[in-house]
């Protein structure tokens, strides 16, 4: 990529679309384009037809998704297969007819099959039945990573996609239904917290209400109280987690380095190697998470285990190989991200 080549960052709002605006801009990119949600619905087809054939971008970083954390996924089925599909058959297909040279399409390590062997390769896709709580996401993310490969072979385009662990990172959503576990759990402890010191000006003013009672009310509902922290499921499921600049770099690393058949090894009919895992390849049980949040916050009561909630895939590792063998690993290890997330929410 030059650096005064046309790049368009889908979704540069959130939590991986900001990153890679921040490590493009610093890396000398001078010519980015974007487009809010409300400037150009990305499951519009005319809209975004209208957009590939107004500003012809050069590359695409397909950040743009529907996405949540399992509750979410579990619940909005519907709207996480629908919004996802509209989304990346709009700005795939429009890449293709307006000579895009080169997209990267963001899909996710839920897409590897719920028993996977651990750590998880790019070659164990659909391999075995998915996990049921995100299958129609996970299904709307094969379709993407089946979209670019299909594309680059009929017509040649340099369609590459990469499938990130769990992020975390500055401009999270910290919703505490909506949200992954990381920024949820940030938000809960250090909310348990405030009311364990009486801080209720401090509680009131982060969840935008206006009395204590209500407050506390609304709290209670999550399991978040003065004494105790409701964690959901067992507590026993593993996780990787890989902060979002570090996502970021890797998305331009490969978007700078690679190219399609550089990942795709077409004379090798069944093991189809379309696509590049992005993470640390080390991962955490979900108790160990809670108890490393609880003292970065300094959460001296309980973490209480609700197993009426998911636990969804109990290990879903990684294999970073692929990418290390590249020349990238991580920068960010997991204890130093959360001190930093902690305190970006804390000053947002
Ligand atoms: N977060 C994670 O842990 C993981 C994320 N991923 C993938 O990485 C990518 C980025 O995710 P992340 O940054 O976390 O997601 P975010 O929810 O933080 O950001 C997604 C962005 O897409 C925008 N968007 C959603 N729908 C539309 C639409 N119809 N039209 C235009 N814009 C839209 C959102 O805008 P608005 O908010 O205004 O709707 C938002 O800015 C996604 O493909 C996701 O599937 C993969 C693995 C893990
Ligand atoms: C990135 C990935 O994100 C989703 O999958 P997930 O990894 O299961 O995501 P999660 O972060 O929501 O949960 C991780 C674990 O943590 C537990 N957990 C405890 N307490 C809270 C809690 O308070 N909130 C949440 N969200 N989870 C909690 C929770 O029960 C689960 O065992 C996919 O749907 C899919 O979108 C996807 O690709």
């Amino acid at each position: 990529m030059k650096k005064n080549a046309k790049i368009y960052i889908a979704g540069h709002r959130g939590l991986v679309g900001s990153a890679i605006l921040n490590n493009l801009s610093d890396k000398g990119y001078s010519n980015i384009i974007t487009r809010t949600h409300s400037e150009l619905d990305l499951s519009s087809q005319i809209a975004v037809s209208s957009f590939f054939e107004n500003e012809k971008p050069e590359y695409v970083f397909l950040a743009a998704a529907k996405v949540g954390g399992i509750v979410a996924n579990n619940t909005y089925r519907a709207d996480f297969i629908y919004e996802n599909m509209m989304i990346q058959n709009n700005v795939i297909h429009q890449s293709y007819l307006h000579d895009v040279k080169k997209l990267l399409f963001l899909g996710s390590t839920c897409i590897y099959p719920k028993n996977a062997p651990q750590p998880m390769s790019e070659d164990c896709l659909l391999t075995d039945t998915l996990e049921y709580t995100n299958e129609p996401y996970a299904i709307a993310k094969i379709a993407g990573i089946k979209m670019c490969e299909s594309y680059n072979l009929q017509y040649g385009t340099n369609f590459i996609s990469v499938m990130p662990t769990n992020l975390y990172g500055p401009n999270d959503n910290f919703d505490l239904e909506k949200s992954h576990v990381l920024p949820a759990l940030i938000r809960k402890i250090h909310l348990a917290k405030l009311l364990s010191e009486a801080k209720y000006d401090d509680v009131v003013k982060d969840l935008g209400l206006e009395h204590i009672e209500e407050a506390k009310a609304y709290l209670e509902t999550f399991g978040v109280s003065a004494n105790s922290v409701e964690i959901w499921g067992s507590g026993k499921p593993k996780r990787e987690f890989l902060w979002s600049e570090d996502m970021a770099d890797a998305c331009v690393f490969i978007m700078e380095n690679r190219n399609f058949s550089d990942t795709y090894e077409a004379d090798q009919k069944e093991i189809r190697n379309t696509h590049i895992n992005i993470g640390t390849g080390k991962d955490i049980s979900i108790k160990e998470l809670a108890e490393t949040i609880k003292a970065t916050v300094g959460f001296k009561g309980d973490l209480v285990f609700n197993t009426d909630k998911p636990d969804g895939t109990m290990k879903k590792l990684t294999d970073v190989s692929k990418l290390n063998g590249l020349g990238w690993t991580h920068n960010i290890e997991l204890k130093e991200g959360i001190h930093h997330l902690f305190n970006w929410y804390l000053n947002k």
